[in-house]
């Protein structure tokens, strides 16, 4: 990185912002009529509106210029080709090489992975494929209809995402999620099953996360006390890269998958931490997703950075985040089934970019990544979005919307949902002044006193930032093209702020602590706790019965 370079254009895109003084979106629009062309970028049927954020033509050239000072295309490449870009922990990063087509060349220690990579897929498919023909069935010879995924973190958000966006293509098992150690989870599943036609699959890249164990112990004894010792076998399955842990458990070599420490938990929804989904959907529908995923990665590969959607839209993101000083951002799908997007999306980006120093362990010098969080609309309309429209900070918001809706015969509803989308958009940028409110006001004839009374309250500031992400319809395809483009806008701003977007080593701390906590929970002493720790665990004791 070319560090003075850098510096400089922080300096001018700062200068930049002064110079953009009062000027808002509204005005761009205004002086601009190609505004909407100039600032729109298309893949295939994708199209991503970003002329509703308050960027001009200068703004993106800035912010162009400071992903060149960061060598960003060049670090783009280090990671596509598998160099160990994950400094703090010594590996590759390579989740794209998940989706590469068979014939693709990526090494790490000089061996091509993709080989391995096909191979594991093939072996996925050929289990999901028996599990939903019933070639594979339980140990009573009934039919596996529930597929129940015990994984947290980046072994459940993704499947379990994808299994609720992608629901209109599922005709295998059921798909189920039990992440939290919190009993009523498992509980609240086993409940609705049959354990001669359930199938678990415990997936979790380490094999040692407590919650994932621990919800595993409790299915397998539920299934060895309903079914027998010797039925465990055939109602379980293992996704993980720890093969010793897995076998220590008691699932056999031939169902056991397997992905790769290059894989993050959080970029692993297209390995075999997959499967849950490639059960309930089947073998073509995943590699539907894959190829979505892999297009891309194409796209953010080959693209001129000035029309690289990933890179434009982390770029945005810098500017709201850096240069603004935006804390926050909205993920708004206009899609029921992708409700649990913006859950994928708060691990992907806050674990990867929630991060304080640099690479070489310098302090930060600017923010970094925002609190991400979001429902679909048209709920949160009727919910949060009032902060959005009338609140005092800034939330820059991305808005998510399909042509077409998989229900057909549903009247209006799609249409009343574009709409709403669309509205939304519109207001929050174009805003309402006191002017126009006094005069919406006035219009119903309401005496002048109560206008002024009321007029403030019905402005609406405007000048809020949204992007827009139009498609053609939530199939598997689009989905691995949001997923992807997500990963790499994540990427990006990473590469720009100097940090390590591959680690997660402040989820660690807690952990230890709630193990050291464990036995005093469960009675032992509570010297050494802090005065508020152990009032609390005295509290909760003396409540237990
Ligand atoms: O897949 P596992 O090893 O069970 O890990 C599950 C999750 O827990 C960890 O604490 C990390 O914060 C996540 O990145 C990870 O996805």
């Amino acid at each position: 990185m070319d560090h003075s370079q850098a510096a400089k254009v922080w300096q001018d895109l700062e200068a930049h912002r002064q110079s953009l003084g009062q000027t808002t979106t509204r005005d761009l629009f205004a002086a601009d009529p190609d505004r909407f062309a100039r600032f729109s970028f298309r893949l295939d049927d994708v199209l991503v509106d970003l002329s509703k954020n308050c960027v001009s033509a200068d703004t993106l050239a800035l912010l162009l210029s400071l992903a060149r000072a960061h060598n960003l295309e060049m670090r783009r490449d280090e990671m596509l080709r598998g160099d160990p870009i994950n400094t703090t922990e010594g590996r590759a990063v390579l989740h794209t090489a998940l989706r590469a087509p068979a014939d693709a060349d990526i090494r790490v220690d000089g061996k091509n992975v993709v080989p391995d990579v096909h191979e594991e897929l093939a072996r996925c498919y050929a289990f999901a494929d028996k599990i939903r023909s019933g070639v594979l069935r339980g140990a009573t010879g009934d039919r596996i209809t529930d597929v129940v995924n015990i994984g947290i973190g980046g072994s459940d958000l993704g499947p379990a995402m994808g299994a609720r966006a992608l629901s209109p293509y599922a005709d295998g098992p059921r798909a189920h999620f039990v992440s939290n150690v919190d009993g009523a989870d498992m509980a609240d599943t086993l409940a609705r099953l049959d354990p001669s036609r359930t199938l678990f699959l415990v997936s979790s890249k380490t094999f040692t996360t407590i919650e994932t164990m621990t919800n595993a112990q409790s299915a397998r004894a539920w299934i060895a006390g309903s079914l027998g010792e010797t039925a465990v076998g055939d109602h379980f399955a293992a996704i993980s890269t720890n093969i010793v842990a897995v076998e220590a458990f008691g699932i056999s070599k031939d169902r056991m998958f397997r992905f790769w420490d290059w894989v993050g938990g959080r970029y692993s929804m297209w390995s075999a931490i997959g499967l849950g989904l490639m059960i309930a959907i089947g073998p073509e529908n995943f590699a539907a997703f894959l190829a979505g995923g892999h297009e891309m990665d194409r796209h953010f590969a080959t693209t001129p950075l000035e029309k690289n959607i990933p890179v434009l839209m982390g770029l945005v993101g810098i500017w709201h985040r850096n240069f603004l000083g935006y804390a926050a951002h909205a993920v708004l799908p206009y899609d029921q089934r992708l409700g649990r997007f913006p859950a994928y999306l708060q691990q992907l980006d806050m674990e990867s970019n929630g991060k304080r120093v640099h690479l070489d362990g310098t302090p930060v010098t600017s923010d970094t990544g925002p609190l991400v969080w979001g429902e679909p609309g048209t709920n949160g309309q009727h919910a949060f979005y009032q902060l959005i429209h009338q609140g005092t900070n800034v939330i820059p918001a991305d808005f998510l919307i399909a042509a077409e809706a998989h229900e057909a015969n549903m009247g209006d509803h799609h249409a009343i949902l574009v709409a709403n989308c669309l509205a939304q958009t519109e207001a929050l940028m174009h805003g309402r002044s006191l002017d126009e409110a006094r005069a919406v006001l006035a219009a119903q004839d309401m005496p002048e006193k109560k206008v002024e009374l009321l007029a403030p309250h019905k402005v609406f500031p405007g000048n809020r930032p949204t992007t827009t992400i139009a498609y053609r319809k939530l199939d598997p395809r689009m989905l691995g093209r949001l997923v992807a483009l997500y990963e790499h806008k994540v990427f990006t701003q990473g590469v720009i702020w100097g940090i390590n977007s591959f680690d997660q080593w402040g989820v660690e701390l807690g952990k230890e602590l709630a193990s050291r906590l464990l036995p005093v929970v469960k009675g032992s002493n509570v010297e050494g706790l802090d005065a508020s720790t152990k009032g609390l665990v005295a509290h909760l004791r003396s409540l237990r019965v």
